[in-house]
């Protein structure tokens, strides 16, 4: 397979694998993503809504420590932690009640480092009990709350804004059950993406997800996000493959939906309400989802494309000729290219083009998976869709040219402050959104980047400066906010929108799906205990 681009169009097919091999690491080392929720609200006299603590007063400045960011609104009357509740959670916790500040500096901080709360306690529970406990306790006393996972989020969802304690799901980390016939996996939320994919594929299966932060994310936080990622084209979101969850709620009532049946039409679908709610409506504890056999036959392939038109012709000759075998369809721009080569030191596999796709297919047949493919690249290059690329089937390799996609995040944090955009449009409009911001920012920007899922609609639109520049955001947004709206598509596609983007969204969500949203919040949060400060906006239309 590796030779086709020499056999069949005389194209340049250069295959250094081995040189990028050594560079992948993904958001390994990071300890980091999120769980988590929002605050009460109150019916002001203007007649809006205002999401607050259970209070008397709304919008109290209180004395306390400053948020680092400067989108948080003031701290919400919560209580502050006592001598006496140390006490109740280190005899719950066992040791486990955490108030070593070098410990808790990484836990406060996001993967980005532009969140930074002031919180003073880690709770690192390994048990449902244990949560429920806790939370009974902190509901109670009027204590605010951040579930946090492996705090890999980017949208500062999974870290305190304010003194909110965290609690940590990093030891509720066991499988608790494989069905290998079914292939569903029932674990405990704090278990590691990766440790999970590797449970699975001793066991011939593999998760349904996966991301460049799989080294560090963990599964009640990718479910809490609805985390999309990598494999989405193929497997679906966490909506239709999380079968069960266990929930524990703000009040310390242990929900326990953690079905293990694919079809299940009793009542209201109350999981579903959990996944994606970024830990505002309950802690996620347990999770059943349906995992995929592993593939027998993978291969992957580096193109390069001459224009985005070309590129979403590829994706149409692509979907048409590899059928059910395509798992993935990703794009990076050239000057991602240039971060990965400059910040990363590493190397375009293929020669210099405007645009690349990862393509990645996944089958059974090896014989037939190859002449498929085979069809489909000779087709792309006689048709001069592609200019050049390179194709892999060897694990190492594979690993090595997914790197080229999957450490851009990791790049673009090398290249100075990162405004982040996750856009989700018509396809055929994702990549017009790059080439208007550049032209709407002229110089006021280092670099402005496009990558993403080509084949879930879902652009990636970074921005960077040399250091956080107001009037540059200023320059962006609304700007990327309005383009959005007025295409139909959504301000945040898979990264949530926890605290960074709560605010905007009503450029995708009417004014009453949001108060909806709102009427829910209240009833399994009345308190606004649950990661206040994310996800629903500070005030109601
Ligand atoms: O850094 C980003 O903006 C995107 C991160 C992630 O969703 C990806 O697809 O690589
Ligand atoms: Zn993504």
């Amino acid at each position: 397979m590796a030779g086709i681009f020499q056999r069949s169009v005389k194209l340049r097919t250069v295959l250094r694998h081995q040189r990028l091999h050594r560079t992948f690491s993904s958001r390994k080392t990071a300890r980091l993503s999120a769980v988590g929720l929002c605050g009460s609200f109150h019916k002001l006299p203007s007649g809006s809504w205002q999401f607050g603590a259970t209070c008397q007063k709304l919008h109290t400045v209180a004395d306390g420590p400053k948020p680092s960011a400067a989108e948080a609104p003031d701290r919400l009357p919560f209580s502050r932690v006592t001598q006496e509740d140390l006490a109740f959670f280190r005899k719950t916790l066992l040791g486990r009640a955490i108030t070593d500040s070098d410990f808790l500096e990484s836990s406060n901080v996001d993967w980005l480092k532009s969140v930074k709360g002031s919180s003073e306690v880690l709770l690192r529970p390994q048990n449902t009990k244990e949560v429920s406990q806790v939370l009974r306790y902190c509901n109670s006393r009027n204590l605010a709350v951040t579930p946090q996972g492996g705090n890999t989020g980017l949208v500062g969802g999974s870290v305190p804004v304010y003194d909110e304690i965290i609690l940590s799901t990093a030891l509720m980390n066991n499988i608790l059950a494989f069905d290998n016939i079914s292939g569903i996996l029932t674990c405990q939320a704090g278990c590691v993406l990766e440790n999970l994919s590797l449970y699975l594929e001793e066991r011939d299966y593999i998760m349904p997800l996966d991301l460049g932060a799989k080294g560090s994310c963990q599964i009640g936080g990718n479910v809490a996000t609805n985390a999309g990622g990598l494999r989405l084209l193929r497997y679906g979101s966490l909506h239709g493959t999380v079968l069960g969850l266990e929930v524990v709620l703000a009040d310390g009532r242990v929900l326990d939906c953690l079905s293990t049946l694919r079809k299940d039409n009793t009542g209201y679908d109350l999981k579903q309400l959990f996944i994606g709610s970024e830990g505002t409506l309950g802690v996620i504890t347990a999770v059943s989802i349906l995992c995929p056999r592993k593939p027998k036959s993978v291969n992957l392939v580096f193109l390069g494309c001459e224009t985005f038109e070309q590129l979403l012709k590829t994706f149409q000759l692509c979907r048409g000729m590899l059928g059910e075998i395509l798992s993935a369809f990703e794009f990076l721009d050239s000057e991602c290219m240039r971060l990965l080569n400059t910040h990363l030191k590493l190397p375009n596999p293929i020669s210099d083009c405007p645009f690349y796709i990862v393509i990645e297919t996944s089958g059974s047949n090896p014989t037939h998976d190859g002449q498929k493919l085979h069809n489909f690249l000779e087709e792309a290059m006689t048709s001069s869709l592609v200019t050049d690329g390179t194709v892999a089937t060897e694990e190492s390799k594979i690993k090595a040219l997914w790197s080229m996609r999957e450490r851009i995040t990791e790049a673009l944090t090398h290249d100075g402050f990162n405004y982040k955009y996750d856009i989700s449009l018509p396809v055929e409009r994702i990549y017009q959104l790059v080439t208007d911001m550049r032209e709407h920012l002229g110089d006021q920007a280092k670099s402005v980047v496009g990558y993403g899922h080509i084949g879930d609609g879902n652009l990636h639109l970074n921005i960077t400066s040399p250091a956080k520049d107001p009037a540059l955001l200023g320059a962006i947004e609304p700007f990327v906010y309005e383009w959005t709206a007025r295409c139909k598509g959504s301000i945040s596609a898979e990264h949530g929108l926890g605290l960074k983007k709560r605010n905007y969204i009503y450029y995708s969500k009417s004014s009453q799906a949001v108060a909806l949203m709102g009427n829910i919040k209240a009833i399994l949060d009345p308190k606004g205990i649950l990661n206040p400060y994310k996800t629903l906006p500070d005030a109601l239309k």
